[in-house]
């Protein structure tokens, strides 16, 4: 009998370091000899962070909606075939940055009806900047979500340790203690720790053991849930995220960088996230970019095969129009 894939649910708020931590966590698996298989949820209808993921790794995709409520259903179809198809040792899903951790948590325990997963730890990424600065505030749905994916955690990475004071970095442990006593708190920069640690504790013995040990005895074959397509079928539930929007741009031309970076210093503060691939004329060489929170930051790649020149941008009531009008003017 096969042995039983853990999955991992990776979370955390928009841009607080969730790739970061997953390139650590499959550089260690590579090292350890182990098979991985990831699958990656973007808001936006492009992956760009996965056009930086070591290509060797089997790797799912769900674009254009959140895991925990449009493509919830998704989410266990992939689960399924990557589990059968690949045979990976360990699966770690990277939600989107506005998924409810439970109801992810809830598309891996239907996928564990139709193949041996189980469900291992649940690890929350923290924006230590950010948090912070939510704090400050008290209140809004962006704060209320980033408390519900601090709680769901078996496991806090509280990042971005580098951008606060070493008393603020205590009073948010405090408050991440506070709100989560369970958990294990790692407080790094950059992700940086022992991908190990992630693997080594399940506080809970994983959020829906119990529903797992009524399904692990036997593989169910998909019958009764499959489709006139003959794919399966998994509930999905209403959309949850009316609030949060994702634009996307397809370059035509390449642009200046100078230009482009004062761009983005000055996106409105209602978009919260944005990133993609720009060709920048001064230089010309392509790169991915970065922002997140009011910071940017920019990888010069070169792309094995052909790709698009592209920029997402994820907020919440921002007007598209007008970012769609300053960027046709960059490209000018
Ligand atoms: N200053 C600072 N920047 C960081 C740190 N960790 C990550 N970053 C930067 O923050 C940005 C977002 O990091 P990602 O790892 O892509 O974040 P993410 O959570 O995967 O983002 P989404 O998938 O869009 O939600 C990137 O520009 C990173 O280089 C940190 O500890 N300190």
């Amino acid at each position: 009998m096969n042995a039983t894939i853990p999955v991992y649910v990776l979370t955390g708020f928009l841009g607080s370091g969730k790739t970061t931590l997953l390139n650590r966590v499959l550089d260690d698996a590579k090292a350890r000899g182990l098979k991985p298989a990831i699958v990656m949820n973007e808001v936006g209808d492009v992956n760009v962070e996965g056009q930086t993921i070591d290509a060797a790794v089997p790797m799912a995709e769900l674009l254009g909606g959140c895991i925990c409520c449009t493509s919830k259903g998704d989410l266990g179809l992939e689960l399924v075939q990557l589990a059968q198809q690949e045979k990976p040792d360990v699966i770690w899903i990277e939600s989107t940055g506005i998924a409810q951790p439970l109801d992810v948590v809830e598309g891996v325990t239907e996928a564990s009806l139709y193949a041996k997963l189980e469900l291992a730890n649940v690890v929350t990424v923290v924006d230590a900047r950010h948090l912070l600065d939510r704090i400050r505030i008290g209140s809004g749905k962006t704060f209320r979500l980033m408390k519900e994916q601090i709680r769901a955690a078996d496991i806090l990475v509280l990042n971005k340790a580098d951008l606060v004071a070493p008393a603020e970095l205590e009073e948010l442990r405090e408050a991440l203690a506070a709100w989560n006593p369970q958990a294990v708190i790692h407080v790094v920069s950059r992700a940086e720790l022992d991908p190990r640690a992630l693997y080594a504790y399940a506080p809970s013995g994983g959020k829906s053991r119990a529903v797992f040990e009524a399904s692990q005895e036997d593989e169910l074959e998909p019958t009764d849930r499959e489709a006139s397509d003959g794919r399966f079928k998994f509930a999905n539930a209403s959309a949850g995220h009316a609030h949060v929007n994702a634009f996307t741009y397809f370059f035509g031309n390449d642009i200046d960088s100078v230009r482009f970076e004062r761009f983005l210093k000055e996106l409105p503060e209602n978009v919260y996230r944005a990133k993609g691939i720009v060709g920048f004329r001064d230089t010309a060489s392509l790169f991915l970019f970065q922002h997140a929170y009011g910071e940017s930051d920019f990888l010069r790649v070169t792309p094995q095969k052909s790709v698009n020149r592209v920029a997402v941008f994820i907020g919440e009531g921002f007007s598209r129009e007008k970012l769609e009008q300053r960027l046709k003017e960059l490209e000018a």
